[in-house]
Formats: structure tokens, sequence, C-alpha cells
């Protein structure tokens, strides 16, 4: 088989794998990659860093996506073709209901399709929906770690700033059109937002294929608008929980 184009890889290079972790950071693809045996490193090319490493002895495939839809479009495109078929978000993310902390587990049942990538693969009546069974490993691997999460709704923005209704910014400004959306979908019960699911969902969702999406909490948005919390302590917590949802899911 050719070297697929943007992560220029063949279906050899995975090793028979059908499950990848995709995180949006490239560096954490390597650190996810220290709690699996045997990591490799299979590629580092524009914002996809992609590992290989075993869990139980079960292939599991680390690929970055990169920040918002159209680069993770690529990666979930280009990593089916190689023969993923379950994809296991692991991001970062800001809460917006005021009963969620910082450094709480947030597992995205669907998502608010506040991208444009998604609409690529299915019109906007399609829903930004997870895989059920994928998902249900997920709050599986939460509650048998103990790990204080919220299942729920999430809405997925193209931009960090306006999208996510943000006004500490250089102008201050956000347009007509997203004034007043946080407190929209504060009263609509979305839990957060985040820039990577709302695609993610839709592409899988319309492919075939299986999808789930966790983020650890770095900050609430009803008491700060910029996080400021220990980054690397939310993404430990958030890591163990995708790598016991990952052994759930290859055990099976
Ligand atoms: O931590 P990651 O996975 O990158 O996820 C979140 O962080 C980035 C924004 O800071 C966006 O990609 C958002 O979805
Ligand atoms: O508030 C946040 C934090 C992380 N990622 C986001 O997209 N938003």
């Amino acid at each position: 088989m050719e070297k697929v184009f943007h992560l220029g890889l063949t279906k050899a290079d995975l090793q028979g794998a059908s499950l990848a972790i995709v995180p949006g950071d490239p560096e954490r693809s390597k650190r996810i990659s220290e709690y699996l045996d045997s990591p490799v490193c299979l590629a580092q090319t524009r914002e996809f860093h992609i590992y290989l490493g075993f869990l139980n002895e079960s292939p599991v495939v680390i690929c970055s996506t990169g920040i918002g839809g159209p680069s993770t479009s690529i990666a979930v495109e280009e990593l089916a073709q190689l023969g993923i078929t379950t994809f296991l978000r692991i991001g970062t993310t800001g809460a917006i209901q005021p009963h969620i902390n910082e450094g709480d587990i947030l597992v995205s049942t669907a998502s608010v399709r506040l991208d444009g990538a998604s609409q690529h693969f299915a019109p906007i009546e399609f829903p930004a929906v997870s895989d059920f069974h994928t998902t249900s490993a997920m709050v599986q691997a939460c509650e048998s770690l103990g790990i204080t999460h919220h299942v729920g709704v999430t809405a997925s923005s193209d931009t960090f700033y306006p999208g996510q209704e943000r006004y500490d910014t250089y102008s201050g400004y956000v347009r007509k059109a997203y004034q007043g959306s946080c407190a929209e979908w504060q009263k609509l019960n979305v839990m957060n937002y985040e820039m990577e699911s709302a695609t993610l969902f839709t592409m899988c969702a319309a492919l075939g294929l299986k999808a789930a999406c966790l983020a650890g909490v770095l900050v609430n948005r009803t008491r700060q608008e910029i996080p400021n919390v220990d980054h690397q302590a939310v993404e430990k917590k958030a890591v163990t929980a995708v790598l016991k949802a990952a052994e759930l899911l290859l055990s099976k």
C-alpha cells in the first residue's frame, strides 16, 4: 500500500492496530506513548505526532490532530485508511457550568456543531454523536479510577476566542452572532467548550467509525476566561482515564 499523504505511513507501520488515541496537542502524543509498552515514534509531520505502542499486547496508535476540525479530519481519514476504526480523543477544555471544577473530566455524549469541517461530511441536521459503547467505556474507566467526571453535551467551536465568547482579547469584541452564546449553551445544559469533537463525532458517525471524547477541565468560564491551572496535572488524569478506556475496549 502507498503511504497516506499527510501522515506518511503505510498499513504495515500500524502493525494491525484498530484503536487510536487522538490528543490535540502534538507534545501530548509522546507523553501518552510513555505509558505504553515498547513505544516507537512512527512520524512527526506538521501537527501530526504519531506513536505506536502496546497495551496488554494489543497495538495502539497515538496521533495528535492539532487544533480544530480541518486537521482532525485529515488525521481521522488517513488513520481510517490505515485500519483504525476506534478513535479516543483526549483533550483539554473549558467548563461553562458552575458545578464543574478545574481538574474534573468531561465525557462528551455529543457535540454542538460550531465547526465548519463537519459540514463537509454530513448536513447540519445530522447529529455530532459519539459512539455509545466507546463512550460507555470512558465512563466506566472514570468510575473504576474514582475520577470526578461529568457526562453530557459539549460545544465544539472552530475558534478559541470569539466562538467561545471570550472578550479578554486584542479587540475585546465578539461579533453579534456569538454575543450571549455562552449563556445560551449554559441554559441548554451544555457542559463545556473544546475544538475537535464536532468534526470527530460527525465524521465518524457518518463513516461508520467509532469515536468518543474525554477532556480535562483547565478553566471554569463562569469564573475566568483564560486557564491558569497546572496543565500537566489535569492532562495526567485525563491520560489515565483514556488509557483505562482503551484497555477496557481492547479486552472485549
Ligand atoms: O488540549 P487539546 O486536545 O488540544 O484540546 C483543546 O485545547 C486546544 C485549545 O487550547 C483545542 O485543541 C481544544 O480542543
Ligand atoms: O477554554 C478552553 C480550554 C481548552 N480548550 C478550549 O477549547 N477551551
